[in-house]
């Protein structure tokens, strides 16, 4: 009686059982179409136990063992230890990470790949810079196996033509290499550098914008090795390569690698997992790297786990690092938000025909829309958010759940005619530019403005066209783009990120206005970054005039170190959702009162408490964080823990899960 073992996408801890007559122990690792319930559906063998804990006769029989693809040893083993690290349940983990094209019942044809044309002569290669090479050289001379490398380098300062030259290395012993971004859409510029360097390496991308058929063909090349490099998002992290020699994490900081849904992980620790299981080199990259990867690299008690890789200086010969300024907007009057310096700064950069950003993290024409009269403000019914107000196309958008509604003619509780926008947005920006400057051709570069990767393309295209003399942009602007006549950089309301809850806010902060600053400058034209500011003195804007990561990182460990917060401790969430906050508090305080816990000394477990944005699309969050100086203390935990709350009596709308390592408070 051979009986197989099947990981099914369903949200339970378990495997299933099947008898299957023909199987042998090659088809571990295949897909296989099951009976469940009355349906049918795909799953992947993961063992042929010698026995089930049922009776052969309870055992259904598989539909089918499907051959191809056979999924390799060392994917199972990355899923194995999501699964564990991560409390997700394995086939979850297993079957979430598989192009969609797999889990079907009716698989569509994949078509055969185009025969390889004859590829074009590879771009050439710079040659490198003195930092540039010892990077290399170092980790050359680390040789072949596990050697993670936290590669920090200030903007412009060629991080890409190192990993350029690592990628070559890999190819040239035979290898794979997997190149992780943090988001495709704005980074179309790397993946056209990487295949003009490497035309013939088959190179593939993997990321959610790809049709189900792009995403089932690219998976394939990567399985079968036809492609020599995948860059991709998060979920590239698990692509099956069994030639895999190098991993590349660009802008490793960067919180889009966190997965926010279904399982939580975070890819650039799975990547740094899967680099020590198949024995292969690492690098993380970025100009303001996690303070986790710093402290790895740099922090006595962490004995450089990390080796770390430093580039200070521009890579083009003339360019320097932009001269960052501050103005202080206690003295300096504004105009729509805009100081007189600003403004002249913006229109010298005019009459030299050089470009200029006007960045504002924040999008729409106004947060909120108020009544003067009565009070009221434009509040999300669905959310504990306010509607944020758009005026080009009329409509008042909550940006946490897309609820969208008219702009009211009045205030709709007393009639008031009288109701304004408070605060401004890039929209609200915008007009006030084209107002001040009107021979100016302004661009606004948002997610409003380019919501697919193609517009954005498209965008990006026409200010390397020169055909922007002033952009307004968000964050989408400031990452790893390269203009070459921008050399004014204006940063306005960062203020309120240096004040909010989240513990991490000034982290981000930092990141976001070293890169928006480091897009000035680049080439041989010389930078300039205003940042308007209510609070001049602030420490976190010392670190940035002077681009000094160190010094900012040191502080922001310190206080880390006091406050027991990773990477001096780890820490899991546990979060709840219902109609009701009072059941979903409930049902955390259940979780928090479990008996068992007090045989885990080593963790502490806080009191639940709603969530910042307490109310989502109609459901009320809390959370309960749980927290040890010990990572394996704090996974015993969770296992048990986990468990435990899974059979706790909750309402049936209620929904919960829990968090690993979670990013947001
Ligand atoms: N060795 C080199 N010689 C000349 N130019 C170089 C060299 N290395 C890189 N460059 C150029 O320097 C510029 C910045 O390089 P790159 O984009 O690799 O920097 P980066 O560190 O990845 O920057 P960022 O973090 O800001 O995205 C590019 O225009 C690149 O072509
Ligand atoms: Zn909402």
């Amino acid at each position: 009686m051979i009986i197989v073992r099947v990981a099914l996408d369903l949200p339970l801890h378990r495997c299933f059982d099947y008898l299957a007559p023909a199987a042998t122990a090659a088809d571990v690792g295949r897909r296989v179409r099951v009976p469940f319930g009355r349906r049918s559906t795909i799953g992947v063998i993961v063992e042929l136990p010698a026995a089930s804990e049922f009776p052969p006769e309870q055992l259904k029989p598989v539909e089918a063992i499907l051959p191809e693809p056979v999924l390799p040893a060392d994917w199972f083993r990355l899923c194995e230890f999501c699964a564990a690290y991560y409390q997700a349940p394995l086939g979850e983990v297993m079957l979430s990470t598989l192009p969609a094209g797999l889990k079907r019942l009716d698989p569509p044809q994949a078509r055969p790949p185009k025969p390889a044309k004859a590829p074009p002569p590879p771009s050439p290669a710079p040659a490198l810079t003195a930092e540039q090479a010892a990077a290399l050289a170092a980790v050359r001379a680390a040789g072949p196996g596990f050697h993670p490398f936290l590669l920090f380098g200030v903007t412009g300062s060629g991080k890409t033509e190192v990993y350029l030259r690592l990628i070559a290395d890999a190819l040239e012993k035979g290898g794979q290499a997997l190149v992780l971004v943090p988001e495709i859409n704005l980074t179309p510029q790397l993946e056209a550098r990487v295949a003009a360097r490497f035309p013939g390496a088959g190179l593939v991308s993997l990321h959610s914008e790809l049709t189900e058929a792009a995403r089932l063909r690219n998976w394939q090349a990567a399985h079968s090795g036809r492609a020599r490099i995948v860059l991709g998002t998060r979920l590239a992290v698990f692509a099956p390569l069994s030639e895999l020699a190098l991993i590349i994490v660009d802008e490793e900081h960067d919180p889009s690698f966190k997965q926010q849904d279904g399982m939580r992980y975070s890819a650039r620790d799975v990547a740094v997992f899967r680099a020590r299981d198949g024995k292969v080199p690492i690098v993380l990259g970025s100009a303001t790297p996690s303070l986790e990867s710093w402290a790895n690299a740099t922090a006595p008690e962490m004995r450089g786990r990390y080796a770390l890789l430093t580039l200070k200086e521009r890579a083009v010969e003339q360019a320097r690092l932009p001269a960052v300024q501050r103005i202080d907007l206690r003295k300096e009057k504004a105009e729509e938000g805009l100081s007189g310096i600003l403004l002249e700064a913006i229109e010298k950069r005019l009459a030299r025909g050089e470009q200029s950003l006007v960045f504002l993290n924040r999008r729409g024409y106004a947060p909120v829309l108020a009544c003067t009269a009565c009070g009221w403000i434009s509040a999300c019914r669905r959310c504990a958010a306010n509607l944020v107000l758009h005026l080009k196309d009329r409509r008042l958008r909550c940006h946490h759940c897309g609820y969208e509604t008219r702009i009211p003619k009045a205030c709709p509780t007393c009639g008031n005619q009288d109701i304004h926008p408070f605060g401004r947005g890039t929209q609200r920006l915008e007009e006030f530019l084209v107002e001040r400057f009107p021979d100016a051709r302004i661009l606004r570069a948002d997610r409003d403005a380019a919501k697919s990767r193609k517009q954005w393309e498209a965008l990006v295209e026409k200010i390397h066209a020169g055909e922007a003399d002033i952009l307004v942009g968000t964050q989408m602007l400031a990452k790893g783009h390269d203009f070459p006549k921008l050399t004014l950089v204006g940063v306005v309301g960062a203020d309120a990120a240096l004040f909010a809850a989240d513990c991490r806010a000034p982290e981000r902060l930092f990141a976001q206005l070293m890169q928006v600053a480091g897009r000035a400058g680049r080439a041989e034209l010389p930078g300039e970054v205003l940042i308007q500011t209510q609070y001049p003195d602030h420490p976190l804007y010392a670190a940035v005039v002077n681009h000094d990561y160190p010094a900012f990182a040191a502080t922001q460990l310190a206080e880390r170190k006091v406050a027991g917060f990773p990477p001096y401790g780890f820490q899991a969430m546990l979060r709840a959702e219902a109609p009701q906050m009072a059941d979903a508090i409930a049902f955390l305080a259940s979780a928090r009162a479990w008996p068992g816990a007090e045989a885990h000394p080593a963790v502490t477990l806080y009191d639940p408490v709603p969530m910042r944005l307490a109310k989502l699309a109609n459901l009320e969050r809390g959370q309960l964080l749980a927290e040890s100086p010990s990572r394996p203390a704090l996974q015993a935990f969770l296992g048990e823990w986990r468990q435990a709350v899974e059979t706790i009596k909750a309402p049936s709308r209620l929904r919960w899960h829990l968090e690993v390592d979670p990013l947001e408070f």
